[in-house]
């Protein structure tokens, strides 16, 4: 099957999200010379006009391909990139791209790809809670927002403690973050997971003192503790502290994984499907992982086709650790787009049968959402905070 036509489509609602990067998703729809239709997803973080862009680049290298040679059809867009690896927007678009061609794959198939990509390890996938924090600035409201959570029957929740620090962080941030990582602590129990959120904005003696605070409060995992390219700072980060180090958001290609992972950096791999290379890099970062002892947690912070495909990847793999998850955290719009396909019960995901990425796009609501890729506005809250969390008090 041909690929015939490649649709970048922005989608947003007065309905916001989490955080202001959350409120917009980027969906390219591929169209086969068949009529098969098959969704992917780009990253928009500050970078709505310019993906969108990128996809309409990266189709070039795509359009007449065979839709079913996804590892053809990467090395063909590396080749032709020449920056590729150092450029996030043709990341993500070719991650969009590929994402949408698996589905297409399933569909014609007429199973989900976890099938493919070697049957189920897990029925249901464990996950945890992030976005569920807005307005949390006390420990007070961490703590109540926190119980809601594990009342909703989630075994795990990862929140940023830090408010307005970045870089450096002095003792009244130090204790402002003890207090509320202590709060949510007591508030949901010694059994649930809690994670500690940095995105990586801290230099390595600050996120070293951080890590001999919160430490005693056992998180799973401290995620970002370090700005992403700050090789040395991680290395002393890890020869400083004993806590589990989470990093992966942020890489855009398999070497890149591959040299966090060769130098230790990180106990656990958060890689993003939708900003690694799509199905078919995410895969082989995974084996890559396996082979060195490091566990997955697959970022999941967009919206619901990247969540719908994370889930299928996460089924398969045997060193899953766990999935983050927005899902009840998203505006309705976010869920209503796949007939809210992946609801989460008692803090896991069955794995959807669906074929393709296992949802239905609703093209009705679709049509709806459709906006023009617009800027995202700047404030003095970066738009990856969690919405009003970036004060102290
Ligand atoms: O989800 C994560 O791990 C992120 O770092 C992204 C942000 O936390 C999330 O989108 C909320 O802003
Ligand atoms: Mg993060």
């Amino acid at each position: 099957m041909k690929i015939q036509e490649i649709e970048p489509i922005v989608l947003t609602s007065k309905e916001k999200g989490g955080a202001t990067w959350a409120s917009t998703m980027i969906l390219v729809k591929v169209t086969t010379s068949n009529g098969a239709v098959g969704y992917g997803e780009a990253v928009p973080t500050l970078r709505v006009i310019s993906v969108y862009n990128a996809i309409k680049q990266v189709s070039k290298a795509f359009i007449g391909k065979e839709v079913e040679e996804v590892e053809k059809n990467y090395h063909e867009w590396y080749k032709q990139d020449f920056y590729l690896a150092r450029s996030f927007e043709s990341a993500t678009a070719v991650s969009a791209i590929d994402i949408a061609s698996w589905d297409i794959l399933g569909k014609e198939l007429g199973s989900p790809i976890y099938k493919f990509l070697g049957g189920k390890f897990r029925d249901k996938v464990l996950v945890y809670a992030n976005g569920w924090y807005s307005d949390c600035v006390t420990p007070e409201d961490f703590a109540n927002k926190a119980k809601d959570v594990v009342k909703r029957g989630y075994k795990g929740l990862k929140f940023d403690p830090f408010g307005q620090y970045y870089d450096w962080i002095d003792e009244k941030g130090l204790r402002e973050a003890e207090e509320r990582v202590k709060a949510v602590r007591e508030a949901v129990g010694d059994e649930v997971y809690i994670m500690i959120e940095h995105h990586g904005r801290f230099n390595a003696n600050s996120a070293i003192k951080i890590a001999h605070v919160l430490e005693k409060y056992n998180p799973l995992f401290m995620e970002e503790p370090v700005h992403h390219e700050d090789i040395e700072g991680y290395k002393k980060y890890r020869s400083s502290t004993k806590v589990t180090v989470a990093l992966g958001e942020r890489l855009i290609s398999l070497k890149e994984a591959m040299f966090y992972i060769d130098n230790r950096l990180a106990d656990v791999l958060q890689p993003d499907i939708t900003n690694i290379g799509g199905v078919t890099i995410a895969r082989k970062v995974v084996t890559l992982a396996e082979a060195n002892d490091v566990e997955i947690a697959f970022h999941n912070a967009f919206g619901s086709i990247q969540n719908a495909v994370s889930i299928q990847l996460s089924a398969v793999i045997p060193n899953l650790l766990i999935l983050e998850n927005f899902y009840d955290w998203f505006p309705q719009w976010k869920r209503d787009l796949v007939y809210n396909g992946t609801p989460v019960e008692d803090g896991y995901v069955k794995v959807p049968e669906k074929p393709g990425i296992g949802v239905d796009v609703n093209e009705k609501l679709l049509e709806e959402l459709k906006a023009e890729p617009i800027p995202l506005e700047v404030g003095e809250e970066p738009v990856w905070v969690v919405k009003n969390t970036w004060r102290g008090y």
